[in-house]
């Protein structure tokens, strides 16, 4: 298939498409009985830094599921030991479940910010960017690979707050040293950047970027402190020629501004009904929205809600069809299966653009 063919890229760029594209965040994870058997043998991290077991964890949705796309198994968080962090993930080892990213050395003040590094991909991260060009020779072009980084803010939270632990010190960096706060979100731009370009520049066909916890922002602070980030990392992406998907939840107050970044398309969470979201975001393409609750089952229900999803989606090219955000680990897989086959057996009407 050329290149530019397949349906996933096509929607990016609000092309009619045969079948509507569909993949999941997360979906290589603990849902499924063969990444859990990969997580018996190594931890987390050492997953993320194995090209051949990145590979082989990254095709495993595409062979049983037929997701129309593939996401680069690695984590938002995977530069920060090259920026001078010390991270880890505390329990979950071995395949335990629920480890959650610790910092031991959080960013707490203005010496801290500047003594980050931002990586050079190549020589911090061979890893990532041997198991994109692994992916890519697995994948064979079956599918398009999705590059990925956390976005300025949410990388940041983890930062500051040395793991998932709220948002107050970020916050009341904001509010408290708003110079520091923009200096830490430039280096962490940067450091979003260069590992972007050097995805695809190894083979990532399109790009999302993880600003999964944006909705902790007020329009005011999204304003001073996020949107120029976010736009100057959609700008960056603009030569690659690949396409760039902006995600964030709690964000249903802000699509519209969101839309106007520079990016292809913007995903996000169930808090607003997809057709309201599509009226407001005539210009770009959406993904999401659907509850990843429902696919816990029951199944009828799941079904019944894709359904009626897929009708909101309407006829208007550019819909990727996913999730709200990741699947959870308790997901029954049949009910991801039957959850692809639905929106691959949904008719499609698009008018040629
Ligand atoms: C905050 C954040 C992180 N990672 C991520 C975020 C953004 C918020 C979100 O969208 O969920 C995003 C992420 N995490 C992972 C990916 C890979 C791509 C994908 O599968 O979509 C991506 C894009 C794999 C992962 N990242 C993690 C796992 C589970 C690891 C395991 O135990 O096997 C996976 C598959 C671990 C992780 N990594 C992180 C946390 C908080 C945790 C612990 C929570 C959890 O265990 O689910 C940091």
């Amino acid at each position: 298939m050329s290149p530019t063919a397949h349906r996933f890229l096509k929607a990016c760029r609000r092309e009619p498409v045969d079948r509507l594209p569909v993949w999941l965040m997360r979906q290589a994870g603990r849902y499924q009985a063969s990444y859990r058997a990969v997580r018996q043998k190594v931890s987390f991290l050492e997953l993320c830094r194995s090209p051949e077991l990145i590979a082989q964890v990254t095709a495993a949705p595409i062979d049983e599921f037929g997701f129309d796309a593939a996401i680069l198994f690695s984590d938002i968080l995977v530069a920060l030991p090259a920026m001078g962090l010390d991270l880890s993930f505390e329990k979950g080892e071995k395949g335990k479940g629920d480890g959650g990213p610790k910092i031991g050395n959080p960013v707490r003040d203005r010496a801290a910010i500047d003594a980050l590094r931002v990586p050079d991909p190549v020589k911090d991260l061979p890893y990532v960017l041997d198991g994109v060009k692994a992916i890519r020779r697995v994948l064979a072009d079956r599918v398009p690979l999705i590059g990925f980084v956390g976005g300025p803010f949410t990388v940041a939270s983890y930062a500051v707050e040395g793991g998932s632990q709220g948002f107050t010190r970020l916050k009341t960096m904001l509010y408290a040293d708003p110079a520091a706060a923009h200096a830490l979100f430039d280096k962490l731009t940067e450091a979003a950047i260069v590992q972007l370009q050097a995805q695809v520049s190894a083979g990532a066909q399109a790009v999302q970027i993880f600003e999964s916890w944006l909705g902790e922002l007020s329009r005011e602070d999204l304003e001073e402190f996020s949107f120029p980030y976010l736009a100057r990392i959609a700008e960056a992406m603009r030569p690659l020629g690949v396409p760039s998907i902006i995600f964030s939840t709690g964000t249903s107050t802000h699509l519209q501004p969101l839309s106007r970044l520079g990016y292809d398309v913007v995903g996000f969470d169930w808090r607003i009904p997809l057709a309201e979201a599509r009226r407001q975001l005539p210009g770009v393409a959406v993904q999401g929205n659907l509850d990843s609750t429902l696919l816990l089952g029951p199944k009828e229900t799941l079904l019944a809600r894709a359904k009626a999803l897929l009708e909101a989606a309407g006829s208007e090219p550019g819909y990727i069809f996913n999730l709200g955000h990741g699947i959870q680990p308790p997901t029954p897989p049949e009910n991801v299966k039957a959850l692809v086959d639905l929106v691959h057996g949904w008719p499609v009407n698009q008018e040629r653009a």
